[in-house]
């Protein structure tokens, strides 16, 4: 009979896992143990933990499965929170296994290291930030209860916790059964689908907007057809950046309200008949709209459920609403000539001389190379590195759109890198690069060789748009390219665009490490995008006229 710790590595990859990442500690050692010598999954070891859980929500994400990242009790899982959270809040399926105290060591009556408030602390705090939890301390359960959480993963998408005592790992275990997906009622979404679809007929100006959860459950070509098919434009939030990158589809490119594309905000904001697939309600999404968007008229299916106005379907996964709505939809009148409208056109042609970088010059170098050599997934963090990735082409990104936390973009490229043995590109400031850019001494002996590009403006300079007197946003120089060798990588610095683009092409040249380009912006040089979304913000907040 094999043991718990080989049921649980069967049952991950049985349920789309495809690897590990992780940091023991003497609470995991027994479990590392078997994960190295069973080689069910491989496993990658990072530095420190926030990169642990940021990589594996990155894989996560690139998979459209699950992401797994295993701690020790205490210490390393307390370390993940923040990167869980993030999970949790964009809806990325990633599960958390951390070690923990051997059934015996609870009763001792000892106060355990690494312990908190009590033994069972940290399976409260994340009982905060995950959907559901286990606690694998009984054979005879434990089969059920891991099917029930990975299932739970895979359905809401959204992150699991199961601790395993550290005496637990050896013990004769019964395979997880793993139970079928959740479906809806099919009346119920055949209804639903009726409705939307008579709603939009009567719109004069019906529109689509596409948010994560169309990637999260992998539905981006059944949504690209049934674009083609209701023959309407469709956009995607800034969340959903690259979604139907490679589709045919009427893509017009992505929503942002005021920091966005006049023309695209007019084709969502103005639509009597909006309906909106696996879109998160964030003020990210449309805390910027130029105008309210009237919910009440707007058609919106995501987390489990459809709500057209006042109406509400509960329990109707998304997949099945899209199925059924492909099943209903009749294709356009053939004299109706399908829309193709004109896609977001990204700047290109980057002028390789001796003027300083600007953030749009960054977006212009990499639209040139991917038109060279075609395009790489690109990991982005927080700042306006992410601002600039909205005028570089679409392609596969994964980013904290939404929770937008800083440390993500280092960490989720090595995610990339190791979930799809591609080399991805990241973007990251500099000052959250400060943060978690360290993961990058551990390419080399992985072979993951990404390019990174750090926006070093030396400041926190989205926050010194929102408040410019604050002297805190000074950041002190801390000459990345130096450090990059240091690292097992190639460094260069870029002032000017000629230098930029020789960067480029040198990194482009050696897949063998990690180059990364520190590009020097000014201090107040920002991008089209982040210049539209302060000036909105600041627009929004203002206090209301006397
Ligand atoms: C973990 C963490 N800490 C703090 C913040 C707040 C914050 C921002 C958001 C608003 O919450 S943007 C920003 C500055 C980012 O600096 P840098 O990486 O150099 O990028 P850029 O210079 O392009 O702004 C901070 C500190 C954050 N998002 N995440
Ligand atoms: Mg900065």
């Amino acid at each position: 009979m094999p043991t718990l710790s080989e049921v649980l590595l069967t049952a991950l990859k049985d349920h789309g896992a495809r690897e590990i990442f992780g940091i023991p500690g003497d609470f995991a050692l027994p479990f590392f143990r078997y994960i190295e010598s069973t080689g069910i999954l491989p496993l990658h070891c990072l530095s420190h933990e926030p990169g642990v859980g940021f990589a594996a929500d990155a894989a996560a994400r690139i998979h459209k499965g699950l992401g797994v990242a295993c701690v020790t009790y205490g210490a390393g899982a307390f370390n993940m929170v923040n990167p869980v959270a993030g999970a949790y809040s964009e809806k990325s399926p990633l599960v958390v296994i951390s070690g923990a105290p051997g059934k015996g060591e609870k009763g001792r009556g000892l106060l355990l290291h690494h312990q908190a408030k009590t033994i069972e602390s940290q399976q409260r705090v994340f009982e905060e930030i995950t959907c559901a939890q286990a606690i694998l301390d009984d054979v005879r359960t434990a089969p059920r209860e891991i099917a029930r959480v990975l299932r739970a993963c895979l359905d809401e998408s959204r992150p699991v916790y199961i601790e395993i005592p550290r005496d637990m790992v050896a013990e004769p275990c019964e395979p997880v059964q793993p139970l079928p997906p959740r479906r809806g009622d099919p009346g119920a979404a055949r209804a639903a689908a009726a409705e939307i679809l008579d709603r939009l007929k009567e719109a004069k100006k019906p529109a689509l907007l596409i948010g994560v959860e169309v990637r999260r459950y992998d539905i981006e070509e059944e949504v690209a057809q049934l674009a083609r098919r209701l023959n309407i434009p469709v956009a995607t939030t800034f969340m959903g950046r690259g979604l139907l990158a490679e589709a045919d589809a009427p893509l017009v490119g992505v929503y942002m309200g005021m920091a966005g594309k006049p023309d695209v905000s007019e084709i969502i904001e103005e639509s009597d008949g909006l309906l909106m697939l696996g879109v998160i309600l964030s003020d990210t999404n449309f805390g910027v709209s130029g105008r309210r968007i009237d919910l009440r008229h707007a058609m919106l299916a995501a987390d489990g459920e459809v709500s057209l106005g006042y109406h509400k379907y509960p329990a109707l996964p998304l997949a099945d609403v899209v199925a059924e709505l492909l099943a209903q939809a009749e294709p356009p009148p053939a004299a109706e000539a399908l829309r193709r409208p004109q896609r977001q056109v990204c700047p290109t042609g980057l002028d390789a001389d001796d003027a300083a970088v600007g953030p749009m010059d960054i977006a212009r170098a990499v639209n040139d190379l991917f038109a060279a050599s075609g395009p790489m997934p690109i990991a982005s963090d927080m700042g306006d590195c992410l601002f600039t990735a909205m005028d570089i082409v679409n392609t596969a990104l994964v980013a904290p759109g939404y929770y937008a936390t800083m440390g993500f973009g280092v960490p989720a490229g090595i995610g990339l890198a190791a979930a799809t043995g591609r080399r991805p590109l990241i973007l990251v400031g500099d000052g959250a690069f400060q943060m978690t850019g360290w993961e990058l001494g551990n390419c080399l002996a992985n072979g993951w060789a990404p390019v990174v590009i750090v926006f070093n403006n030396a400041s926190w300079e989205m926050l010194r748009t929102f408040q410019p007197e604050g002297s805190y946003n000074n950041l002190a120089e801390w000459r990345f390219a130096d450090i990059a060798q240091a690292l097992g990588g190639c460094g260069h610095r870029a002032a000017a665009r000629r230098e930029l683009k020789a960067a480029l092409d040198a990194a482009m040249a050696d897949e063998a490490r990690f180059h990364l380009i520190e590009v020097m912006l000014e201090r107040g040089a920002i991008s089209d995008t982040l210049s539209r979304f302060v000036a909105t913000i600041k627009g929004s907040n203002q206090p209301p006229r006397e």
